[in-house]
């Protein structure tokens, strides 16, 4: 009989899964981001329409839409939907300084990036009206490539510093005439070692570029529950602060490289505070050793 033969393979076959995903670590591990990276295909799949038909294409505006599910009037589709996910995942947030959010007018965010993870991090706390720079990779992750374009990200070539030069100074030009914010990962690329890399200079350039203010926000570190080497995903708790904006106005071109190390000493700081580890042994500062 059909169901019979169906059963035949299906039960021994999910048996043997979880006996696999029981006695592998690593398996287990990876079924977990698996996982998230399904449900971020999938969520981004059922979103986009949803996105293209409210405003026919891209626009920051997607990130404050009207929930057309539950009906609440400035729902903000994409943002909710990705805050739902910690749930699954069994992640909380203790936020910090919200407040500092609070300035008149566009203004540059810069955040450590640890993991594909800080996507529920980012819209935790994601101001209205914020787009996000990211690389041009990240375009062709199918559905979900489609939603960050429809969502406004702004994409990079970072192999060019010439391209990336230029498409951030478009941005300097739409964020104040379209009043809008830029999140930026200054690190340039995720790490997830329990330190901060040396900070890339484009995000301070932009700031001064258009005399807007900077402001870092920081999450503390993940290794305590997420740690791909020792293949550790389970539940945790992030604390996430955010700090008194930089103003940058009167500042120069000049400038640039005490920004960028006034920003990355706070925010190196702040993220030993926050995940309650020490300096590193000798305490050093790469960035700044260089
Ligand atoms: C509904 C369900 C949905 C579920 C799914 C979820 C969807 C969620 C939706 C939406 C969330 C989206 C989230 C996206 C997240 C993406 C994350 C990433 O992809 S992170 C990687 C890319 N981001 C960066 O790389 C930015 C930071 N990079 C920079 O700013 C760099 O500075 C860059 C690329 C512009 C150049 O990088 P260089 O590697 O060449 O290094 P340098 O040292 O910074 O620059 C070289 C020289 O050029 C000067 N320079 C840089 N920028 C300049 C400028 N604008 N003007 C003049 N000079 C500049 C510098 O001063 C430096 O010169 P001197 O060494 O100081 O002499
Ligand atoms: C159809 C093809 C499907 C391919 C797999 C889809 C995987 C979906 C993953 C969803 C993750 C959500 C967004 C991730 C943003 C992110 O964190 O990207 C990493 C980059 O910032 C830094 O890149 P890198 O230099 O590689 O560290």
């Amino acid at each position: 009989m059909e169901s019979g033969g169906l059963l035949l393979w299906a039960l021994p076959s999910a048996l043997l899964l979880a006996l696999l995903l029981q006695l592998s670590p690593r398996l287990r591990f990876r079924a977990k981001v698996l996982s998230y990276c399904a449900l971020c295909l999938m969520a981004s799949a059922l979103t986009a329409p949803a996105c293209l038909l409210w405003n026919g294409g891209r626009t920051v505006e997607n990130m404050r839409l009207v929930c057309l599910i539950c009906l609440c009037p400035v729902h903000r589709i994409i943002k909710n939907v990705v805050r739902s996910f910690k749930y699954l995942y069994g992640l909380r947030f203790d936020v910090k300084g919200l407040e500092h959010f609070q300035v008149e007018g566009p203004c540059v965010i810069v955040s450590n990036h640890q993991s594909v993870l800080d996507m529920m991090g980012l819209m935790e706390i994601l101001p209205d009206r914020c787009v996000q720079i990211g690389k041009r990779e990240l375009l062709y992750f199918g559905s979900v490539g489609l939603i960050m374009y429809l969502g406004g990200v702004i994409f990079i070539n970072r192999k060019s510093t010439s391209n990336a030069k230029s498409v951030m100074s478009g941005v300097g030009q739409a964020m104040t005439t379209d009043n809008v914010k830029v999140w930026i990962y200054p690190e340039g690329t995720r790490n997830g070692n329990g330190d901060l890399l040396p900070f890339k200079k484009g995000a301070f350039h932009l700031a001064i570029q258009t005399q807007v203010p900077v402001i870092p926000v920081v999450y503390s570190s993940f290794t305590t529950f997420y740690n791909p080497e020792k293949n550790l995903f389970t539940s945790g708790r992030i604390r996430v602060e955010v700090l008194p904006p930089i103003h940058t106005s009167g500042m120069t071109a000049t400038d640039v490289t005490e920004l960028c190390d006034t920003c990355y000493t706070t925010m190196r700081e702040t993220f030993f505070r926050l995940s309650g580890t020490a300096r590193r042994v000798n305490g050093s500062t790469p960035h700044l050793a260089q």
